[in-house]
C-alpha cells in the first residue's frame, strides 16, 4: 500500500473541551488528520474517542476549542452542517430504517428529484457507480428492505450512504466491530482505496493490528485526554497497548488442568429459520458439557447467531430439541429459560442488550422481573434493583456517571460490560455469549474473558460464539466451526492453527490435500458428533474429526 506524504491538514481539532455533566469527555484535545491518510484513533472505552468525532460531526457542540476544515475555522450546529463541508461519519450503531429498502436509506433526506418526484433511477445509477468503484457488493439488494440483512451488510449500506452524501472525510466508528476476518481485509483494503482517491479517514478503533496495518498517524486518548500521535510504521502494538492502558496486556492461551463434566445442554436435530424464513440451521446436534468453553466460530451468516438465538429462546426452533439439565426447554419462552439457568450475551448490545433510553437501574431488572430480591408478590423493590445496578457498575468496571444515567450515555464499551455483569451476576448454570467482547478495549477483554474462564472454571457449561478467532482459540476447550449451518468440524483449540480455523469457515477441510475434502471419515467414537447435510443439496454425512466422546 502506498502512502501519501502529509500536505495541508484537512481537519485540525484545537483543544477541544467536552463535558457531560461532571464527566470530561474531552479534555483540550488537538488532533490533526492529514488529506489523504488514514489517521486511527485509539483509546480504553469512555477515553472520549466517539465523543471528539461527534463533535467534528457536528452531534456535540464542544464547550470550548475550535474546529478547522481545509484551512477554515467552522462551526456545526448539526451533522448537515458538517456533511456540506465534506464530513460524514458512519457510526457504531447503525442509523438505517428496517422497513425501507437499501436504496431508500441510501438516499433518505438526499433524494434526487425530477419534475417533483424522486428520482430512483438517477439514484441507483449513482450507486451503482460508487459500489463499483469501492467494490461493494449492494447494488444487486437495492430493493430489499434492509431489515432482511445481516449487520455487515449494514454497515456497508452506512458508507455508501455516506459516500453517497458526498462526504471526503470519513470517520469510521469502530467499522471492524461486526466484520467477519475477511470482511476486515476487504474493508481495510477499501480504506486505502478512499484515500487513493482523495478521502481522508478517521479510524477509530480498538484493534490494534488493524490501525498497525492501515493507518498513517495514531492517536491515543486516555480519560479524554489525548496521550500521544504516532506514526504507525514507527510504532508497535506493545507501545499502543501501554500509552492505551498504561500497563502490560496479555492474551495468552492458558493450559487449564480441570476435566469437563457431564453434559449440561444438549441440543438434537435442530433446525432454525433466518429472519426471512429461509433455514439457517439445518440440524444440527451440539452437546456442551458442565466446566467447558465451547467455541463456535464462522463467518458471519452461517447459522451460528440463529442456533444460539434458539438456544436462548429468541427464535423458534423448527425442530428437533433442546434439553437443559435433562429437561426439554425447546418451548420453554425466553423468561422460562432465564430463570431455569440459562444467561444469554446478546450479539447486540443496542437492541437486544438494553433498553437504551432506561437508566442502568431499569436495566439491570431485564431478565430479573420475576426474580427475588428485585420483584417478590409482583411487586418491584426498586432499591434492591437499584443496589443491583451500582454493583454491577463497581464490580464490572462500568463507567457512568451513575445508576440513573441512561444507558443512551454510556459509551459502546461500557454498555457491553454492564450486560456482561448482569447476565453473569444472574448466577447462571449456562452462560450464551455471542460476540462478548464487541466494541471493548483491551483492557475490558481482558477483564471479560477472565470472568468467562472463571465461569468455566466454577463448572458452569459456555457457549461462546465470536468471529475474532484470537478470541474463540484463546477461550475455548473445544472450538465446533459452523458453515452454512452445519458443523463442519470439531477442532483442538491447542491443536488448529488461525489459517486452518480460517479455511474450515470458509467450508474447507483442513487436510489441504484435498484427499478428505470429498468425503471425510466418521469413526465410532466421533459419530454422535456428526451433522446430517440436509437442505443446502448436501446429503452426505459431515464429519468432525476430534476423537473425544461427547456431542459437538
Ligand atoms: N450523551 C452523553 N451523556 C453523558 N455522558 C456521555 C455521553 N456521551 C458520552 N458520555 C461519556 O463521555 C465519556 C467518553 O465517551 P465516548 O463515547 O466518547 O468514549 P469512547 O472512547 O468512544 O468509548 P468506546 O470505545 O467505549 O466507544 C464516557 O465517560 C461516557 O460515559
Amino acid at each position: 500500500m502506498t502512502r501519501k506524504d502529509s500536505g495541508v491538514p484537512t481537519v485540525r481539532l484545537k483543544s477541544i473541551t467536552k463535558r457531560f455533566g461532571d464527566v470530561v469527555a474531552n479534555d483540550e484535545i488537538d488532533f490533526t488528520l492529514e488529506q489523504g491518510t488514514v489517521h486511527a484513533l485509539l483509546g480504553e472505552n469512555g477515553s472520549g474517542k466517539t465523543t471528539l468525532m461527534s463533535i467534528l460531526y457536528g452531534l456535540y457542540d464542544q464547550d470550548s476549542g475550535t474546529i478547522v476544515v481545509d484551512g477554515e475555522p467552522r462551526e456545526f450546529d448539526s451533522p448537515r452542517d458538517a456533511m456540506e463541508a465534506g464530513v460524514g461519519m458512519i457510526h457504531q450503531h447503525f442509523q438505517l430504517v428496517g422497513p425501507m429498502t437499501v436504496l431508500q436509506n441510501i438516499i433518505l433526506g438526499h433524494e434526487p428529484a425530477s419534475n417533483g418526484l424522486v428520482d430512483e433511477s438517477a439514484a441507483r445509477d449513482d450507486i451503482e457507480a460508487i459500489c463499483s468503484r469501492y467494490r461493494f457488493d449492494i447494488d444487486r439488494h437495492l430493493d430489499t428492505p434492509i431489515r432482511d440483512f445481516d449487520l455487515g451488510v449494514r454497515q456497508r449500506v452506512e458508507i455508501v450512504k455516506t459516500l453517497y452524501r458526498g462526504a471526503n472525510i470519513l470517520i469510521f466508528d469502530e467499522p471492524t466491530a461486526v466484520l467477519t476476518p475477511q470482511e476486515v481485509d476487504q474493508l481495510l483494503e477499501m480504506m486505502r482505496e478512499l484515500t487513493e482517491t482523495g478521502c481522508s479517514l478517521v479510524f477509530i478503533t480498538h484493534k490494534l493490528d488493524e490501525a498497525l496495518a492501515v493507518a498513517d498517524q495514531i492517536t491515543v486518548l486516555r480519560d479524554g485526554k489525548a496521550i500521544d500521535t504516532v506514526a504507525a510504521d514507527e510504532t508497535s502494538e506493545q507501545e499502543l497497548a501501554r500509552m492505551m492502558v498504561g500497563r502490560e496486556v496479555l492474551f495468552d492461551r492458558e493450559s487449564r488442568e480441570t476435566v469437563p463434566g457431564e453434559p449440561v445442554l444438549e441440543v438434537n436435530g435442530v433446525r432454525v429459520d433466518g429472519d426471512r424464513g429461509l433455514e439457517q440451521v439445518s440440524g444440527v446436534d451440539l452437546a456442551v458439557r458442565e466446566g467447558e468453553i465451547l467455541g463456535i466460530a464462522g463467518v458471519q451468516g452461517n447459522g451460528q447467531n440463529e442456533l444460539i438465538e434458539g438456544i436462548a429462546g429468541l427464535r423458534p426452533v423448527t425442530a428437533g430439541t433442546i434439553r437443559f439439565d435433562d429437561k426439554k426447554i425447546t418451548d420453554l419462552s425466553r423468561r422460562h429459560r432465564i430463570e431455569s439457568g440459562i444467561a444469554y450475551i446478546p450479539e447486540d448490545r443496542q437492541t437486544e442488550g438494553l433498553v437504551q433510553d432506561y437508566d442502568l437501574v431499569r436495566n439491570a431488572l431485564l431478565g430479573n422481573q420475576t426474580i427475588s430480591p428485585y420483584v417478590s408478590s409482583g411487586i418491584i423493590d426498586w432499591s434492591a434493583v437499584h443496589d443491583h445496578a451500582e454493583t454491577i457498575i463497581d464490580e464490572y468496571d462500568v463507567q457512568a456517571q451513575n445508576a440513573n444515567s441512561e444507558a443512551i450515555s454510556l459509551s459502546g464499551g461500557n454498555q457491553q460490560k454492564f450486560i456482561v455483569g448482569r447476565e453473569i451476576m444472574r448466577d447462571p448454570d449456562v452462560m450464551i455469549a455471542s460476540h462478548p467482547t464487541r466494541g471493548v478495549d483491551i483492557g475490558s477483554i481482558e477483564f471479560i474473558h477472565n470472568r468467562l474462564l472463571e465461569l468455566r472454571d466454577a463448572g458452569l457449561a459456555v457457549v461462546v460464539v465470536s468471529s475474532k478467532l484470537e478470541e474463540i482459540q484463546r477461550l475455548s476447550d473445544r472450538i465446533a466451526v459452523m458453515y452454512e449451518g452445519e458443523f463442519i468440524d470439531v477442532v483442538d483449540p491447542d491443536k488448529v492453527t488461525e489459517e486452518e480455523l480460517g479455511l474450515l469457515m470458509a467450508g474447507r477441510s483442513r487436510d489441504e490435500s484435498g484427499e478428505e475434502d470429498e468425503e471425510m471419515h466418521i469413526t465410532e467414537a466421533n459419530k454422535d458428533m456428526t451433522t446430517k447435510g440436509t437442505e443446502k443439496g448436501d446429503d452426505t454425512d459431515t464429519t468432525v474429526t476430534d476423537s473425544r466422546d461427547g456431542g459437538v
